[in-house]
């Protein structure tokens, strides 16, 4: 079956990664590394920490750049007693278009499970935000081959109480845990099975017109010399780029994917 068109999208997750100086380095590097025909043909998007978000709002806004921007994490609550955590509506009044929700270092180090995680999925829509909502198993998962299940069941988990109309403005990202930061990426047949079976999810939830118009990236040891594989592959419509998007001319490169593919 020929691929469904859905623009790529390729999102840089810094983590706790470069002070504002920094980022305003790097998006504006990155801006000047990419055509404007290649920013308009695949969706380009840091997410930074909080403390450097007004920063490249204003090197965004200020210099036009076709670059995208958000954050990697969102409280489940609008605004009230919630020492440390960020809001929604804060995300938003900063330009910022996503959100990481659900990212396997946050279930790990912050104990979020199913529950917060559909919650953060809610926060994020209500305030117009794209959540970008990651699942993935670890390798003792994986190596008892129950990988598709358990993605499938915290897709389901996070998409509780989600309208057809509001998971079109779903991003969803398979990261296999076993693969982030460890230089194991997954093989592209790998990558596939997972998002092909998130896909067939999304259809029986919501239907094929709303599943054709989902987003499913694929993250863990993204590179360069990597992606173009990946991308090749039906079902999988972009990147979640951890280490390989501190690098301007790397991440950048990721972004000139479709100049790799065979035609
Ligand atoms: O977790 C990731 C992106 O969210 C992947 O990280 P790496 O690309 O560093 O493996």
């Amino acid at each position: 079956m020929a691929k469904v068109t859905r623009r790529p999208l390729m999102a840089g997750n810094w983590k706790m990664n470069l002070n504002h100086l920094e980022a305003n380095l790097l998006v504006q590097k990155l801006a000047a590394s990419l055509t404007e025909k290649q920013l308009t043909d695949v969706e380009t998007v840091v997410l930074p920490p909080f403390t450097d978000l007004r920063s490249v709002q204003t090197v965004v806004e200020g210099d036009k750049l076709l670059i995208g921007y958000g954050a990697q994490d969102l409280s489940p609550h609008a605004s009230g007693a919630y020492t440390g955590d960020i809001s929604g509506p804060m995300l938003a009044k900063l330009g910022c278009t996503y959100v990481v929700v659900g990212h396997s270092e946050r279930r790990a180090y912050h104990h979020e499970d199913d529950g917060v995680v559909n919650a953060k999925v809610k926060a994020a829509l209500t305030h117009g935000l794209t959540p970008i909502l990651c699942v993935g198993e670890g390798l003792d998962v994986r190596e008892d081959g129950r990988h598709v299940a358990h993605c499938a069941d915290q897709l389901v988990a996070a998409l509780s109480g989600i309208t057809a109309e509001q998971a079109t403005k779903i991003v969803v990202a398979y990261e296999p845990i076993w693969a982030i930061g460890t230089g194991k990426t997954a093989t592209p047949d790998d990558a596939q099975e997972v998002c092909r079976a998130v896909r067939q999810r999304l259809v029986e939830i919501y239907g094929q017109d709303t599943a054709d118009q989902i987003r499913i990236l694929y993250g863990g040891s993204v590179k360069a010399s990597n992606i173009a594989a990946i991308m090749s592959q039906t079902d999988v419509d972009g990147g979640l780029v951890g280490g390989a998007s501190l690098d301007a001319e790397e991440f950048a490169q990721i972004c000139r994917f479709p100049e790799h593919i065979a035609r």
